[in-house]
């Protein structure tokens, strides 16, 4: 249900992180004030930035350094961690691999995922069993990005429990059967920028990412602080620009989450053109629910207030082979 809005909101969530996991966090008036713009963002724009999440700005900027030290390697070093059907769709990914809407996107990109065991989800899980493939170099690679993972998994699962209470559930509406094993997945990105032959014409860069919603339910992207190139759409098919916030994530709801809030929350079409000189690179983090649950809009009063079930039944995991089945170019 998104609006005409004309910029992203910036919400500071501090108060939310300290006392999510506070059994009367409902009735804590900070809290419910968090709640109470959570419950708008997402209503307006299923967009928004977060600031006071608690993630040292260190980690948030070393995750980019050692991607950006990554992919300055030259192609046969960054080929030793190839993504294939055979490491579950995990690896290295060149420039124009992954398609948006049939059009190759003018990203490269590391793609992780939960790991997928042999036989974990039985039939449904085969195509995602692998581990991650993570570079050699620099050798704390693997170390640092398990630690942001590890991060961002509780910082994306306290968000949850505040937008449970958003769309008038309990705040533990997103844990058990539903996200208490969430699958999550982290993609990083490098955007080449646009170079001009003689320095004096102004170029127009491809499609970094082609418009596309996120699978899931929540994503939290940390972005370059210097160069504006991510846009979201709104109601009235204007592309509005989500410029680097320094400090902060930016969040989007994703596919399932439209899904459990029965459309009350919209997962935003959004797209990266990097029309800057300079070489972009983003680390996405994105929450989503257990690889086998059913979604369906919840039972909550908020939710019914908003029509008759009106979406479908979707499994996640089956949602997201659909994408990872179709996302690449076949060579
Ligand atoms: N795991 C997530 N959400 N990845 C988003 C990727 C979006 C681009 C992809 N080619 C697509 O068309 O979906
Ligand atoms: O790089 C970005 O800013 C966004 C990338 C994105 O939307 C995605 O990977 O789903
Ligand atoms: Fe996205």
């Amino acid at each position: 249900m998104a609006t005409d809005f004309s910029s992203i909101p910036i919400i500071d969530i501090s108060s939310l992180v300290a006392k999510a996991d506070d059994p009367n966090m409902a009735e804590d008036p900070a809290v419910l004030e968090v709640v109470r713009q959570l419950d708008k963002v997402c209503t307006e724009a299923g967009f928004f930035y977060v600031k006071g999440h608690g993630i040292p700005d260190t980690l948030v900027k070393g995750v980019r350094d050692v991607t950006r030290r990554f992919f300055e390697l030259p192609y046969e070093e960054k080929a030793k961690i190839k993504m294939t059907a055979a490491t579950g769709f995990r690896g290295y990914e060149k420039i124009g691999e992954n398609i948006t809407q049939g059009v190759p996107d003018m990203h490269e990109a590391i793609d992780c995922y939960r790991e997928v065991t042999q036989g974990m989800y039985g039939d449904l899980g085969k195509v995602m069993e692998g581990n991650n493939q993570w570079p050699q170099n620099p050798p704390t690679f693997e170390v640092i990005m398990e630690k942001y993972i590890s991060l961002c998994t509780d910082l994306a699962r306290k968000i949850m429990r505040g937008i449970a209470l958003a769309i008038g559930g309990s705040p533990d509406e997103f844990e058990g059967q539903r996200a208490g094993d969430p699958f999550w997945v982290m993609r990083l990105l490098g955007y080449p920028g646009v170079s001009s032959e003689n320095g004096t014409n102004v170029m127009k860069n491809d499609i970094g990412c082609g418009a596309h919603t996120d699978y899931g339910l929540l994503t939290l992207l940390n972005q370059d602080d210097d160069i504006n190139a991510l846009q979201v759409k709104n109601l009235s098919g204007e592309w509005i620009s989500a410029p680097p916030v320094p400090g902060s994530f930016v969040c989007n709801i994703g596919d399932m989450l439209k899904i459990y809030s029965n459309g009350l929350y919209e997962s935003t079409l959004h797209r990266v053109i990097n029309n800057s000189s300079k070489y972009r690179v983003s680390v996405v983090y994105f929450y989503e629910t257990n690889f086998d649950t059913a979604v369906e809009p919840l039972d909550t009063h908020k939710t019914r207030a908003n029509g008759n079930k009106k979406f479908e039944r979707a499994v996640y995991g089956e949602h997201l082979i659909s994408k990872v089945l179709t996302n690449f170019v076949d060579e």
